[in-house]
């Protein structure tokens, strides 16, 4: 369709990626044939922009429809880049928007820039294995081979943290205890227990208690020696909802592990006939240490996510209005919790178009208007907005993220 003539340029050009995905030479070869596709300037027509065809096109500058920006967005990745400190970068997000897509292609861009760096993904439904065409699954640190210096993924298999917790919390406060503790007539310090929630809270997890454990998971990791080495660690997480409830959760886990531990002298008092419902092994006090050690993890989350100097929060979404408007719910309540954010990738941006399909010229409207939006919207408004092209293949393997990376972390 001649209407669509630049994309379907980027079509035919890009197809061959999806099949040479891993084959870094095949792929950079293709590169210099995407780059004219990708690479936009503003001209001085504020709503349009001018670009090089050089394929399938006589060689001169077009005026081509695109919904990008005025302005060409830049992440400050030199700011990102810079200092051999360790930085924590958290990319979130609605369902869908490309937030692993993004995540990883950040982890391989500084990973190519000398950072050796850790790519974690905490959402229960993970999907970092697929992005990086990979077997990356065990919960385990896997290297992932291509960027020059190490990088490494790990996928923190949530049914597996979420047990450790269990474990530990029925021992203190699951209806087992309280049970027992009814008919040791000490149904009171049972009631008080019983009031923490705590078996409910294990039986039907909340969304977000998944998150806080696997990253307190990743700070154990890291507390290591062997993993003092990573300047740069990535964090792909779970869904906006989720992102939300992990926020405030630390906090309410504090709390009741709290209270608990303060319980833990009263029940003291019953610790022979306690000891035979915790088993010979595991004493109380050893359930009670432990309990302390996850409430110690719990306030390094809490601390990490507002630290400033080291973390900061990146928002993804797409530009479609729903996914605008979830992410200025987002982004409130990211600054509501003093949690820093300052850049939002607007993902799966239209290429330019010479001219379009009726398909197109609507999808162009629904993302300029919704792009309006963000200029226009309180919170969305002060962040740095970064925009990264809609490409016509899944973003899969490194050379792909690489590519990716490339046109959005600039
Ligand atoms: N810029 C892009 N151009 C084309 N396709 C893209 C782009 N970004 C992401 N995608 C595709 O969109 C799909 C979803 O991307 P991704 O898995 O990164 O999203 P997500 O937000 O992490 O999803 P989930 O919330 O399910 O974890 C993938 O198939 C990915 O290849």
């Amino acid at each position: 369709m001649a209407s669509c003539s630049s994309s379907a340029a980027i079509f035919t050009t890009l197809r061959p990626m999806a099949i040479l995905s891993n084959n870094s030479r095949n792929f950079h070869s293709l590169r210099p044939h995407l780059a004219p596709f990708l690479k936009f300037k503003p001209s001085s027509k504020s709503s349009l922009l001018s670009i090089s065809v050089v394929r399938k096109m006589p060689r001169r500058n077009l005026q081509v429809k695109s919904v990008a920006a005025p302005t060409e967005s830049v992440a400050g990745f030199d700011e990102m880049v810079s200092g051999t400190q360790r930085k924590y970068y958290m990319l979130g997000g609605k369902g869908g928007v490309g937030k692993t897509s993004c995540a990883a292609s950040l982890a391989v861009k500084f990973a190519n820039n000398g950072h050796p760096t850790l790519v974690v993904s905490t959402d229960p439904a993970h999907s970092l294995s697929d992005s990086f065409a990979q077997d990356l699954t065990g919960g385990t640190l896997v290297p992932v081979e291509g960027p020059i210096s190490p990088l490494f993924a790990l996928e923190i298999n949530p049914e597996k943290a979420r047990e450790e917790f269990r474990t530990v919390s029925q021992k203190n406060g699951g209806t087992g205890v309280k049970d027992f503790m009814d008919g040791m007539g000490l149904g009171m310090i049972a009631d008080q227990l019983g009031e923490l929630k705590l078996g409910e809270l294990l039986d039907t997890p909340p969304p977000g208690l998944d998150e806080a454990i696997a990253i307190s998971k990743v700070i154990q990791f890291l507390e290591s020696k062997e993993y003092n080495m990573f300047t740069r660690i990535v964090f792909d997480t779970a869904p906006t909802g989720h992102t939300l409830r992990l926020l405030s959760l630390p906090d309410f886990l504090d709390a009741s592990i709290g209270k608990i531990l303060k319980l833990r002298q009263k029940i003291s008092a019953a610790t022979s006939a306690i000891k035979s419902v915790f088993g010979q092994e595991e004493t109380q006090q050893n359930a009670a240490d432990k309990l302390e050690k996850l409430r110690e993890r719990m306030i390094k989350v809490r601390e990490l996510f507002r630290d400033t100097n080291s973390t900061e929060f990146v928002i993804v979404t797409i530009p479609t209005v729903m996914a605008i408007s979830e992410s200025s719910r987002l982004c409130a309540s990211l600054r509501k919790e003093s949690v820093p954010v300052k850049r939002l990738v607007v993902n799966q941006i239209l290429p330019p178009s010479a001219s379009d399909c009726k398909f197109c010229a609507m999808k162009r409207k629904d993302q300029t208007r919704a792009l309006g939006m963000i200029q226009n919207d309180p919170a969305l408004s002060s962040l740095t907005m970064i925009q990264a092209p809609l490409v016509d293949v899944e973003i899969r393997g490194v050379p792909a993220l690489q590519f990716l990376g490339d046109n959005i972390w600039k």
